[in-house]
């Protein structure tokens, strides 16, 4: 990518660099027509394409060699990494259309059913065993391990049913003997139970939507979601499955390519290439897969089966869904097992699945496919730098040739496609979602969650919704986006008047970051001045986020420095007169904070960096941040400590020096003293101190109050930490801690709350117990 980027000219370099939207027809000509002269170019494109350098195809040979390794470790118990080797085998071995007695995919998901089911993985294993016999419906081992799975499942009757398939297409005396015992012992046993089919990992619920949205022009901010009626409190207001969407690069071997849940035992590779893993046979279709049912071993089935038998077989042996239930299948065009989709960057193979589901949706329609915009959605082409410019036309171009190699006469080599391809990597930038997962701190499962626990949102996916994007950001938003599976949900978080708009936020949010950090964020990344509330008006939580003590020791006023300053300044501008003032600081914390604020009529010259906005004493700004970078350096000690699981008490006491300096420097509301009284909480609690570690939390909480509001999500993953402390002294409170929890996590997560996290259950539970 470097060489070909330093070999474009530098007067075409500096045309793409000054380029606009308007311009990509001639930028993307001029560079299609360089690159068509450059052999670099195109060997680059043959090593992206070419099925000879695939490293991504399937490999027979590498499959057997795995096996091989399967096998060895199976035979001395090792099953773990039988297990490890059976997957890798899985994924590099070939459909074998032509080997129908030894159906070698079927051999392998066998031998890793037998494996999952020594680690006591019994559903995987019965689902393992599934697979093998949709491949090959007379496998009487299978049968005879699926029985086995199923009768550790306690499926007596489908164990039964499936050592009698078993035992009639078995051929070997002593494989029918050892079937015929265990048929015996198992028709003592039987009682009837439903069966253990398959089932998608697929968590949807099926709440309605409470209002209709529509989008309307919104004023500096293009387009945006309102409600023509009131919004109630925690209403679902949006549900949508993504237009497109991609796995992340780190995330492949842990997440499913389709759904991106957690990859289980069993995972199913793609069928065409090795590059996807997948959580059920109904991901891997409708990702684009193909069907096993292509792939069947022809057998005959005795013909003295019951019906009842008959039918209980066809179930087994055919997934029930197939792969032309899925006509947008967004990974097919991209399992020829060459190179690009998995070399590529995210948002170019992101693209590329737009492109394509664009031309097979028009190709449906029998129309002439238009190249012009594919999406409704807003770009920001013309604020790029100049290397993302640069970068998007390269992309483009090589995006372009590696889908050629697919779609062939669908798809022209033009400077059409490529301009087109650069407004879609212009959009993806602006308007694709991460898709995020809860991930609890040390690899915790959610119930094993204690006071030292964290819970993160790690990003698994990007994704463009198409009605999702119209959601405008705020930093102070009044709607809420989550995921399950790939699906987007937004909800209300306040309760918003018709009219009003609804907003999102991107990521910065009041509390979390000050005005300067978020605008710096919301500029780089997606090339907005953000234009919100939290951004245009004045507001307690940006006032003493990074402020200040005040050098007098009874005053509750905040100092700021001179970059907060600046950011509060310009909010300033927009008051029009006092009452709008008033109107702003109608929050009693703002006037003790900056008192000032009321009495001045030039409000420009009110924030004066180093001046108490309450009292107006000059303050030492250097010295106090002198003073504080020396205690920061006890803090970082105990941090270190914490995150190797040590917490000598010496460090805890000199943790406990150094928040005294930073509550007598720094405003009791800034934010930096919230997270070190978090840290010290975590400290106690290491040492089993636990009255101490509440105290901590509670502090901790008492601030971030103040900074997010009281009902904010941030508040509620505070208390969770709060109750298993509380619950871990078996204190009474707790319940109604447990309370304000599921109020705070309903709003944001309605009836998903439970499935987001399963430890609010746990809590439930408990908090039942004690009252
Ligand atoms: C995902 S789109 C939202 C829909 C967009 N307004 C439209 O008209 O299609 C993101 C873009 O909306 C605009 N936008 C969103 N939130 C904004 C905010 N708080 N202030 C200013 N512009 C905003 C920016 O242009 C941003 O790049």
């Amino acid at each position: 990518m470097e060489k070909l980027k330093s070999a474009i000219p530098e007067t075409l370099k500096r045309k793409i660099a000054e380029s606009t939207a308007n311009d990509l027809h001639s930028t993307c000509s001029s560079l299609l027509q360089f690159f068509q002269n450059l052999p670099l170019f195109h060997q680059m494109v043959r090593d992206l394409t070419d099925p000879e350098m695939a490293l991504c195809g399937k490999n027979k040979e590498a499959a057997m060699e795995a096996k091989a390794k399967g096998n060895e470790c199976f035979a001395k118990g090792d099953y773990s990494n039988a297990l490890r080797f059976y997957s890798q085998a899985l994924r590099m071995a070939p459909p074998d259309v032509e080997d129908k007695e030894k159906n070698l995919l079927a051999t392998l998901y066998l031998n890793r059913a037998s494996s999952l089911h020594k680690l006591g993985f019994f559903l995987e294993s019965l689902q393992d065993c599934s697979r093998a016999l949709i491949l090959s419906p007379g496998y009487a081992k299978a049968w005879f391990r699926r029985a086995k799975a199923n009768l550790s499942l306690s499926n007596y009757k489908d164990a039964i049913s499936d050592l009698t398939v078993s035992l009639k297409i078995e051929t070997s005396l002593s494989g029918k003997r050892q079937i015929e015992s265990e048929l015996n012992m198992l028709h003592d046993q039987f009682r009837p139970r439903s069966s253990a089919m398959e089932q998608p990992n697929d968590d949807r619920s099926d709440e309605q939507l409470q209002v209709e949205l529509q989008c309307v022009p919104i004023p500096t901010k293009g387009r945006g979601m309102t409600s023509c009626t009131d919004v109630p409190l925690a209403s679902l207001i949006h549900k949508e499955d993504p237009y497109a969407a991609i796995i992340l690069k780190h995330c492949r071997e842990t997440h499913c390519a389709f759904c991106f849940n957690e990859l289980p035992a069993d995972t199913v590779p793609c069928m065409s290439c090795s590059i996807p893993l997948y959580c059920s046979l109904k991901c891997q279709l409708q990702a684009g897969g193909q069907d096993f049912s292509n792939y069947k071993s022809k057998y005959e089935f005795p013909e003295d089966l019951s019906d009842v038998l008959e039918q209980y077989i066809r179930n087994v042996t055919s997934p029930g869904i197939s792969s032309s239930n899925f006509e947008h299948a967004e990974h097919r065009h991209e399992c020829l097992g060459v190179n690009w989709p998995a070399v590529l960057p995210s948002d170019v193979i992101l693209a590329g699945r737009i492109l394509v589901k664009h031309i097979q949706q028009q190709s449906r329609g029998g129309v002439q496919p238009k190249y012009h915009g594919i999406l409704d959605l807003c770009q920001n082409y013309g604020q790029l730098s100049s290397d993302s410019k640069l970068e998007f036309h390269v992309y483009s171009m090589i995006l372009m040739c590696c889908l050629q190699q697919v779609l062939a006469t669908r798809l022209p080599l033009n400077s059409e496609i490529t301009s087109e391809i650069i407004m879609l990597l212009s959009q993806i930038r602006v308007n694709s979602m991460a898709v995020v997962r809860m991930k609890y701190s040390d690899g915790k499962q959610p119930l094993d969650y204690d006071a030292t626990s964290s819970v993160e949102q790690v990003q698994v996916a990007q994704a463009v919704y198409s009605g999702g994007s119209f959601f405008n950001h705020s930093c102070q938003p009044n709607a809420h986006a989550y995921f399950l599976s790939r699906t987007l949900f937004i909800r209300a978080t306040e309760h918003v008047a018709a009219g009003s708009e609804l907003e999102l936020s991107y990521g910065p949010q009041v509390g979390q970051w000050d005005c300067s950090e978020r605008r710096k964020f919301l500029e780089d990344r997606y090339s907005f001045i953000c234009q919100c509330s939290g951004c245009s008006q004045v507001n307690l939580s940006d006032l003493v986020h990074s402020g200040y003590h005040c050098n007098r020791s009874n005053c509750f006023g905040v100092v700021m420095d001179s970059c907060i300053a600046k950011y509060e300044r310009e909010k300033l501008k927009h008051v029009k007169g006092p009452n709008s003032l008033q109107d702003m600081l109608h929050d009693d914390n703002i006037g003790r904070v900056a008192s000032r604020l009321f009495e001045q009529t030039d409000y420009s010259c009110c924030f004066e960096p180093g001046y108490c906005l309450s009292c107006g004493s000059l303050c030492d700004l250097e010295a106090s941040q002198e003073t504080i970078t020396k205690a920061e350096i006890c803090i970082k000690r105990l941090q270190d400590a914490l995150a190797s699981c040590e917490t000598p008490t010496t460090l805890i006491m000199d943790a406990l020096k150094s928040i005294d300096i930073l509550r007598t420097l720094l405003h009791p509301f800034n934010k930096r003293i919230a997270e070190v009284e978090d840290n010290i909480a975590q400290a106690f609690c290491s040492t089993g101190e636990i009255q101490a570690a509440m105290a901590h939390c509670l502090a901790s909480i008492k601030i971030l109050e103040k900074l997010y509001g009281e009902d904010h999500i941030v508040i509620g993953n505070e208390l969770i930490k709060l109750s298993s402390i509380q619950l871990s002294m078996g204190q009474k409170s707790t319940a109604d801690n447990t309370n304000q929890i599921v109020a705070i996590f309903s709003r944001y997560y309605g009836s998903h709350a439970d499935i987001m996290f399963p430890y609010l259950r746990y809590l439930k539970r408990e908090a039942g117990k004690r009252v």
